[in-house]
């Protein structure tokens, strides 16, 4: 048999549809068929259907040809051959899927239960296994944190000795109200609630908070094992400022940065040197006992010591960098003189902190859920879904407008039924950098669209994570997801409709984005047609920052995304779906409409 034969067994079984394979053997099968450059040329395999049920007997024997011929498998995998009801979800209908699986894989019961193994009566997490002899204390700050807390503690069972958590004012109710019991405590709880920094301000009842996780950390021996659990947001819900300095003093010194503009990098270099707990102090007080930071992270690469400001990391503190960032933002001329007499004192502070060393009185730090998790796992779940999955990056950052017009430009880019213009190569490259995204990943993602779009891949899921701001110029309602799908939205115009154009969505994982129910919109090419539609004004809307009330008017609303309070927070998901090109194998007469389809 050659290849002739070959590409007709497998026209034949693509465009029966009804049938399909289970999504491992589909893998596999596709690696074989993209391993044969002369079947490669020929196949668009956005037709593989997807999707499992009963065996049916008649897909085998050219399933066994095809495979047989490609020299790869054996008959055993057919056995996974299956029947199945084809599944046409829209584009929209599978974006907002891959979303929730995004969401999903980084709950904080879920990524509790997936970094910590009970084993009889140890512990293993990260590989190092903790004896449990009822000497287990828990404390924890952060907004995903009385989730990871209730999963902790159905985990330890009765060696939990106590808790305290810092949680953000208010969540107990709303996650009740959501219908998240599995992230609450039970009723007979070892853990100690306590809720403060209200719009996630550091406040009186979060400075209390921290002192009660002081004061539990600094009672423990070395026989025992402290659980630390840790999540954004978690920097406002443990102040505990280095006397003289006042909680008002401190908080008007972060407050002010934030408001000129500091990055999270350089807030919480300040936070650091002003505070007795961040930057390893946690963990200094727990000295000597073993500390085990569960870390869920909210910062772009995963640093451990900038995540709720690192209270189990010992970082030194250098007076002159935090004085030059004060200065950068022009505030160091007005700092308080307690402020000026903490910095004076220079830096190290913390010497008996032994990081990462699972003996006794060491510190390991570990990071149990972050955006990389979120996008890995939207990338299975898009395979399941019928796209090839590609990550750009996960590190997306700056203006929102630079962030938008880099994904025009990959969406026209994969779009292209031509060879792109080398300009369009050129501009992206040029932005990349600007917005987080390393050039080997932006070439690495134009390699693959490129593949894609000259062999017939089939549709394209490009997924990034990150956290993009917006330069706030108006009064209006929205959030920097919205900003970004709507700005997205206003690139992709002219392009083709979905299902046979691109399609944007931008998420917060937390459910929230801004001060807005929404957590971030869905948009495409047509999204500029039915704002005129509906008389609405889109660079109005973009002046005022109003994307929130523009995507609730435009379309009835369709194109928000609101899951509600997730619960967990690992910054953004963005997603372009790409359909594929349809592609005419040259002189074959079974090249018609049939094979033009699209995802
Ligand atoms: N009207 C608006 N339009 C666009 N973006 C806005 C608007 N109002 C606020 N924002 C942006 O929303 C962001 C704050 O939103 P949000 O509360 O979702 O922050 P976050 O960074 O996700 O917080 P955390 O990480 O603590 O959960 C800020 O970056 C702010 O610039
Ligand atoms: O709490 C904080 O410092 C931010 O959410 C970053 O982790």
């Amino acid at each position: 048999m050659h290849y002739g034969q070959a590409r007709s067994i497998i026209t034949h079984w693509v465009h029966i549809q009804l049938f399909t394979i289970s999504s491992q053997i589909c893998e596999t099968l596709t690696n074989v068929l993209f391993a044969v450059p002369a079947l490669r040329a020929h196949f668009s395999f956005d037709q593989i259907p997807f999707s499992l049920s009963t065996q049916h007997q008649p897909l085998q024997q050219p399933m066994a040809r095809i495979l047989s011929l490609l020299h790869s498998q054996t008959l055993v995998t057919l056995t996974g051959v299956r029947r199945t009801v084809v599944c046409r979800m829209s584009l929209e209908a599978r974006a907002r899927e891959l979303f929730a699986t995004a969401v999903e894989a980084v709950q904080p019961d879920a990524v509790v239960r997936r970094g910590v193994e009970r084993k009889d009566d140890s512990l293993v997490i990260d590989g190092r296994t903790f004896a449990l002899r009822n000497n287990l204390h828990l404390v924890g700050f952060g907004k995903a944190v009385l989730g990871m807390a209730a999963e902790a503690e159905r985990i330890a069972g009765d060696h939990l000795v106590k808790g305290v958590i810092s949680v953000p004012h208010g969540i107990q109710e709303t996650l009740r109200c959501h219908g998240k019991s599995q992230m609450l405590l039970k009723d007979n709880s070892r853990i100690k609630v306590m809720e403060g920094a209200k719009h996630n301000l550091p406040d009186g009842d979060a400075q209390h908070a921290a002192q009660c996780i002081k004061q539990l950390a600094s009672e423990l021996t070395e026989k025992d094992l402290l659980l630390v659990l840790i999540s954004g947001g978690g920097s406002a819900l443990l102040p505990a400022p280095i006397p003289p300095i006042s909680l008002e003093e401190k908080h008007d010194v972060t407050r002010r940065l934030a408001g000129a503009g500091a990055t999270i990098q350089e807030l919480n270099t300040v936070r650091r040197a002003l505070s007795l707990l961040k930057g390893g102090g946690l963990a200094h007080v727990a000295h000597p006992a073993q500390v085990v930071a569960l870390i869920l992270s909210d910062v772009i690469g995963d640093p451990l010591d900038l995540i709720a400001s690192g209270p189990t990391v010992r970082t030194d503190v250098w007076p002159e960098e935090v004085i030059s960032i004060l200065q950068s933002y022009k505030l160091s001329d007005s700092l308080p003189a307690s402020v000026k007499e903490v910095l004076g004192r220079g830096s190290p502070r913390w010497e008996n902190i032994k990081e990462e060393s699972a003996g006794k009185g060491g510190v390991l730090n570990t990071v149990i859920g972050s955006n990389s998790i979120a996008l890995k796992s939207a990338g299975r779940r898009a395979r399941e879904l019928g796209f090839r999955p590609v990550v750009l990056s996960g590190d997306v950052c700056g203006d929102v407008k630079a962030v938008s017009r880099l994904y025009g430009l990959l969406a026209r880019f994969a779009s292209s039924r031509e060879e792109p213009a080398p300009e369009l190569a050129a501009e992206m490259l040029r932005l990349g950098p600007e917005v987080g995204v390393e050039s080997w990943d932006l070439c690495r993602t134009m390699q693959v669209l490129d593949e894609g779009r000259k062999e017939g891949w089939g549709a394209t899921c490009l997924l990034a994570g990150g956290e993009p701001t917006v330069e706030l110029t108006g009064k209006g309602r929205g959030g920097r997801n919205q900003e970004l799908a709507l700005r997205v939205g206003l690139e992709l115009r002219g392009m083709e409709l979905p299902p046979k154009g691109p399609m944007f969505l931008s998420g917060g994982t937390d459910g929230q984005d801004g001060p807005t129910d929404a957590a971030g919109a869905i948009t495409d090419g047509g999204l500029w047609e039915e704002a005129r539609a509906q008389g609405l004004d889109v660079e109005g809307t973009l002046k005022d920052n109003d994307s929130f009330t523009f995507l609730s008017k435009v379309s009835g609303g369709h194109r928000l995304l609101s899951p509600g309070l997730t619960g967990t927070n690992v910054m953004d998901v963005h997603m372009l779906l790409l359909p594929s090109i349809p592609i005419r194998i040259p002189n074959d007469p079974e090249a018609d409409d049939r094979s033009l389809r699209y995802m």
